[in-house]
This record gives structure tokens, C-alpha cells and sequence, in this order.
């Protein structure tokens, strides 16, 4: 939107109070008063608050967060949940609601806290007031995650707006229980599934997901990731941004048959060493914090790391805290993508402590190796659903 310029010609006395004194301001003639575009005011505005609360170490309140990041249309922010980027809220409008979800590569269901809920898991939390009106007849939902956490509940059809993009009717997987894991997490209060909608676990129909349900819709079929390391990056749905990345995107097919957005590596390369050849079966999944990667990978790259052992006792591997760890490149599309070795150097493994928790882990047991966050958080990652889905990645 051009700002627009107002040429006002007016004799008008400003009183400016200074202190308890009013001050004469004498009268102009003629001025010119450029108005800024509202919400570039509003935005500095909320940026400003921003810059004060942090300077004085208060919490920022995700609304205000949001405010001060919101982008152009079809741009809506991801906001590190914490410290440790552990996982990134952006805003949602369900209804005449503002929710903040875990938008999710990794699965396919939205779902939001609810008024179905017991009014003891819903302290802290903005959640979906249900219209019964709106319910879908005999549906339910039910999903648990690697990392053993879940719900489960029943589906209402509603508004639902994320980034300026509006769906009309969207399904809304409202609660009816969560687990301990998200009754825990006071910031979170649902997920926005963008994987396949083939994966969705709504009996006995399974629903779209939110992109699906908009993708017709959109300039182009598409969504762009930006998540970033330890500040705010943003979801773009339909556009791709040349601002947020460098030089070329490298595209490569999506392999669909499990719903994730899944694609071959084909090799990988620690620090400044050379390429190991090797075809890696991943999936991008911004819902997961780390980057679990086969067993070899990582024994080798850990090898590279001055004090790093795979402790039984914290989980993973791990390394003093005042390491820094090399590089890590994974080679897509025959070309290789970087992960900053300051990123491989998670968390403490508890607070305080100065034993560090490896951003990069073993894939054992998984069955496919994930790119979550860790690797997410350095790349523009265009997750592109034309007749065969592609997905690509360029370097931010
Ligand atoms: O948490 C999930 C996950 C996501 C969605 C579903 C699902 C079931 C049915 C529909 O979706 N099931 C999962 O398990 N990870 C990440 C993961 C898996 C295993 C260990 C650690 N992290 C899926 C994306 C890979």
C-alpha cells in the first residue's frame, strides 16, 4: 500500500503541552503531512514495545509479538515458543477467536484446545468456544506423536483465518482431552497440520487441511517456511518472498505415499570435509525440534566434536556447552545445504547445566530420518503442491 501523502493548507494552532506549560506553536501556513501506512505505524509501534520489553527482560506477550511481526498478505509470523527455538506459534483465527498453533509439516490435523475441555486444562490458554451448530455429525479425531504426546476430540466446521488467508470452512478438530506434554505448554494451544491431508485422522471421513482447503485459492499452490534461529520467521502461503533467501532454490520430487513431505538426500558431508554419497530417506517436519539422522551420520560427526558422548542418561548425544560443533551439510538435489555448527548446539540438557544437548540425534527407531527445526531454521523451504509436490530449498 503507497503511503499516501496529504497536502493539508490550513492555519491552524498546535497547543503542545510541555510539562504543565502550554507552548504556543506558532501558526503555519502551509505544510505537508505525510501519513504514514497505518500499519507500518502500528507495526513500529508494536516493534518498539518489543525493543522496551526486552530491554528490561519482561516476557513479550504473543499477541504483541505478532502484532509487531505480521507481515504482507498471506505472510503469518513463527515465533520461537522459547529460548531454544523448542518450537514456533503463529497466530490463528478460528471463529471470532485468535489462537496461537504449532504450525506442523509433520501432520495433518488442525487442532485447537476447546470448550469441550475440562476448564482445569484450559488455564493460560486461548481456546475454540464449539458452535453446535457448526459440528460435523459423527465425526472424531484422535493422534499421537513420536515423541508419545497427543489428543483427541471431535470436529466442528469454521472460519478460519491464518496470515490474511481466509478459509470459510475449515475443519476445526476441537479438544476434547490432550495429554500431559500439552497440558503442560501454556503457550500452545493447538496444531496446524500441513503435511498431506491423506494422513488426517478424522474417522470416518478424514478432513483437509487448512492449505488444502485454501490451496485453489492461492497465487500459486504453495507455502514457503522461513523459521529462524531464535527469532521470529514466517509461514507464506502462496507466494514465494525473494527477499527472505539467497541465491537458487534447489527443487526436488516429494515422495507422498506416507502423506509427509518426504525426499531423498543423497549425501552428506561434516565441516570442511569431503561428500559421503549416501541416499537418506528424510522428511521435512517443522513440528519436530532436532534432525534425527541415520546412525552412521551421526556417530561420525559426533567423532568431530571435542567431548561429545551419546549419554544413555540424557537421552542423546551430547557435549560441553562450550563447544561449538562443525557444520553439518546435507546434499539435496545435488546440492549441499548447511547447518551452522551454533545451531547443532541445542540446550542444556537441564537448566543450568554446562553439558549441552546435540541438535542433531540418531533416526534409530524411527524408520526415516527427520530435518526438523535444527535444520529448518537456516533454509527457505518451498513446499510446492502441483500435480507431482515438490519441495524446495534455498539458503536464507
Ligand atoms: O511426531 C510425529 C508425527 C506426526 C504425525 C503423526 C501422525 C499420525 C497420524 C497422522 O499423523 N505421527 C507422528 O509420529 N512425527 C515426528 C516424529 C516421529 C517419531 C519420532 C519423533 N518425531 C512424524 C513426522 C514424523
Amino acid at each position: 500500500m503507497p503511503s499516501i501523502i496529504n497536502t493539508l493548507t490550513a492555519a491552524v494552532a498546535f497547543v503542545g503541552v510541555v510539562g504543565a506549560t502550554p507552548v504556543e506553536i506558532p501558526k503555519p501556513k502551509h505544510f505537508t503531512i505525510k501519513q504514514v501506512e497505518r500499519s507500518q505505524f502500528l507495526r513500529n509501534g508494536a516493534q518498539s514495545k518489543v525493543k522496551t520489553f526486552r530491554k528490561y527482560g519482561a516476557k513479550i506477550p504473543l499477541s504483541l509479538l505478532n502484532a509487531a511481526y505480521a507481515g504482507p498478505n498471506g505472510s503469518a509470523p513463527a515465533v520461537p515458543g522459547d529460548a531454544y527455538d523448542s518450537l514456533y506459534l503463529t497466530p490463528v483465527t478460528i471463529a471470532n477467536t485468535t489462537v496461537q498453533l504449532d504450525a506442523d509439516t509433520g501432520s495433518a490435523d488442525l487442532w485447537v484446545f476447546s470448550s469441550l475441555q475440562a476448564s482445569s486444562q484450559l488455564t493460560g490458554h486461548d481456546y475454540y468456544k464449539v458452535d453446535a451448530s457448526k459440528k460435523v455429525q459423527g465425526a472424531s479425531w484422535r493422534i499421537t506423536y513420536g515423541d508419545g504426546s497427543g489428543a483427541a476430540g471431535t470436529v466442528y466446521a469454521d472460519k478460519v483465518v491464518v496470515g490474511g488467508v481466509t478459509a470459510t470452512s475449515q475443519a476445526v478438530e476441537a479438544a476434547t482431552s490432550v495429554s500431559a506434554q500439552f497440558q503442560q505448554d501454556r503457550d500452545t494451544d493447538g496444531l496446524l497440520g500441513l503435511a498431506f491431508s491423506s494422513i488426517n485422522t478424522v474417522k470416518p471421513t478424514p478432513q483437509k487441511t487448512f492449505f488444502d482447503t485454501v490451496k485453489a485459492s492461492l497465487p500459486e499452490p504453495l507455502f514457503s517456511v522461513n523459521l529462524k534461529y531464535h527469532a521470529a520467521g514466517s509461514y507464506d502461503f502462496g507466494f514465494i518472498d525473494k527477499a527472505k533467501y539467497t541465491g537458487d532454490i534447489t527443487y526436488v520430487d516429494v515422495i507422498t505415499k506416507n502423506g509427509f513431505w518426504e525426499f531423498t538426500v543423497d549425501g552428506y558431508a561434516i565441516g570442511s570435509g569431503a561428500t559421503t554419497k549416501s541416499s537418506i530417506d528424510a522428511i521435512a517436519d517443522t513440528g519436530t525440534t532436532l534432525a534425527y539422522l541415520p546412525s552412521t551420520l551421526v556417530s561420525a560427526y559426533y567423532k568431530q566434536v571435542t567431548g561429545a558422548k551419546n549419554s544413555a542418561q540424557d537421552g542423546g548425544y551430547v557435549f560441553p556447552c562450550s563447544t561449538t560443533p562443525p557444520d553439518l551439510s546435507i546434499v539435496i538435489g545435488g546440492v549441499k545445504q548447511t547447518i551452522p555448527g551454533k545451531h547443532i548446539n541445542y540446550a542444556p540438557v537441564t537448566t543450568g547445566s554446562t553439558t549441552c544437548f546435540g541438535g542433531v540425534q540418531d533416526n534409530t527407531g524411527i524408520g526415516f530420518s527427520i530435518l526438523g527445526d535444527i535444520f529448518l531454521k537456516s533454509k527457505y523451504v518451498i513446499h510446492e503442491a502441483k500435480d507431482t509436490p515438490r519441495i524446495g530449498f534455498a539458503q536464507q
